[in-house]
């Protein structure tokens, strides 16, 4: 009888035979497993990183230092990707779409540690080599060590040198290549900045950065004062409601389990004030409109000082759970949400302020979700813009001559913002007033006659607005 046709002993005590195991990797780094697993999320079924990794991290039970680590990288490497991915080609010989999709996970993640952190380059590869060979076994864990090996040659600033398109001939390119942007959102940023292009490269930094936790203070039920009391926080610099955290988890925060307060970007709640405080043609007769409300910041907003004020506010929403959502946060103020197209949305003409914070490509606020920028395609843009105009259109029927709709989006990309609303202006006649005087104290906000806030001047999203009248 050969060897291998021999039939196996049984150890003593009737115990099986040690298999030779591989290494499990959940045990061993539970941090870098849960970043691996959010890009694998992103990748295979469109998830939003923002929801997967809080999910994760509970469903885990990871804590502490491993839930910084796994945020920290999980996130950088989503915001990362288009360099990593340009680096990763060029270290393995071969275009990102020959690389099977769970190795390039792993090699996001450990690109980006080689790249952007200060963990050892050796912790890099090896931790990254352990992810695969415990899924996969040794020869693709040769292969991703081998990648990471030719990546770890060079730091992120030679990389960029030596990739990224000359600064001369393509300047918007460098900068969008070196501070990892698609192209097309970068130059949209230029667009919009105008004469103050030159700040480009803050802009695209400020996507990066971690954004501070910015609260609102419900008017009526807290002040902002009282709010950073509690909180610990600081009073923001703009909003008479705002109050920014270093961050931690908001929702564990009494004031805003109570209701007193929510999350809200600081910008977000500038928006839902300038139409509070836009001038009337005659009385306000206190019917106000938000046409696009899921999920109910402005609406929330809105509903807390139309309390004050006497004032009622109808808020449109068509998905049925984003409307559920407006309902929820609205739940004891004078909001009556109506689950309708806002460009039909079968309510009586006649409102003296009309919010359209309109459905956008979401370019201003790439720093908030970390894989948006790359899923984004400039050709969104065009579906977007047509249906932004119809919202505008509505809402120009529904005001009474006198009233004033306030046209928002939380993208400065022009097409949606200045376009949308000079074909506003063009065809329904509308007056476009200063909405910078709405933002008082508020420094830096263009040219105007609308407003665009910037991440990086005001540490708001980049939301844009114009305040428009009904002749
Ligand atoms: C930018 S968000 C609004 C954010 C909201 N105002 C807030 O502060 O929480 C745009 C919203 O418009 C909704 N929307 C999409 N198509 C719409 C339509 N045809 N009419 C009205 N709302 C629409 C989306 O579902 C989304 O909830």
């Amino acid at each position: 009888m050969s060897e291998s046709r021999r039939p196996a002993k049984r150890p003593a005590g009737n115990r099986r035979p040690r298999q030779p195991r591989r290494p499990d990797a959940t045990a061993v780094d539970p941090a870098r497993t849960a970043a691996r697993d959010v890009l694998r999320a992103v990748r295979e079924r469109d998830a939003y990183a923002n929801l997967v990794l809080p999910a994760l991290l509970r469903e885990r039970r990871i804590e502490g230092r491993d839930a910084a680590l796994a945020t920290e990288l999980a996130y950088g490497a989503c915001r990362s990707q288009g360099l990593l991915d340009a680096v990763i080609a060029d270290g393995a010989g071969r275009p990102i779409d020959e690389i099977d999709g769970p190795l390039l996970d792993v090699l996001r993640l450990g690109t980006y540690q080689l790249l952007r952190t200060r963990v050892a380059p050796h912790a890099a590869v090896a931790t990254s080599v352990d992810l695969v060979r415990a899924e996969f076994g040794g020869g693709r864990a040769g292969f991703v060590n081998a990648v990471l090996r030719r990546v770890a040659e060079h730091d992120e600033a030679s990389w960029v040198s030596r990739l990224a398109p000359a600064e001369k001939s393509d300047p918007v390119g460098h900068l969008a290549f070196r501070y990892a942007h698609p192209k097309w959102i970068a130059q949209a940023f230029v667009d919009a900045l105008g004469p103050a292009a030159g700040e480009l490269a803050e802009v695209l930094a400020a996507d990066d950065a971690r954004p501070a936790v910015h609260l609102v203070a419900r008017p009526g039920e807290i002040s902002a004062e009282e709010l950073a009391l509690i909180t610990g926080g600081e009073a923001g610099p703009y909003s008479p409601y705002a109050v920014h955290l270093d961050g931690g988890d908001p929702g564990q925060l009494e004031p805003v389990r109570e209701g007193l307060a929510g999350v809200q970007d600081e910008g977000s709640q500038l928006v839902a004030r300038a139409l509070t405080l836009a001038p009337l043609d005659g009385r306000d007769g206190g019917r106000w409109l938000d046409l696009c409300a899921g999920p109910g910041g402005k609406a929330a907003l809105l509903g807390a000082l139309a309390d004050i004020d006497g004032a009622r506010v109808d808020a449109v929403e068509p998905a049925e759970h984003r409307a559920e959502l407006v309902r929820k946060i609205t739940r004891g103020l004078p909001v009556d949400v109506h689950v309708a197209d806002g460009r039909e949305p079968g309510l009586t003409t006649g409102y003296d302020r009309v919010l359209v914070d309109a459905p956008c490509t979401g370019l201003g606020a790439l720093r908030r979700r970390p894989e948006a920028r790359w899923r984004r395609q400039p050709s969104d843009v065009a579906g977007l813009v047509k249906l932004q105009r119809e919202l505008l259109a509505s809402a120009t029927r529904l005001v009474r001559p006198g009233g004033v709709i306030v046209y928002s989006t939380c993208s400065p990309h022009m097409a949606e913002t200045v376009g949308v609303v000079a074909d506003a202006v063009r065809r329904f006649g509308l007056a476009e007033l200063d909405t910078r005087e709405l933002l008082p104290g508020v420094p830096g906000l263009g040219d105007g006659p609308h407003a665009q806030l910037w991440p990086h001047r005001h540490g708001t999203d980049a939301m844009f607005l114009a305040a428009l009248r009904r002749p």
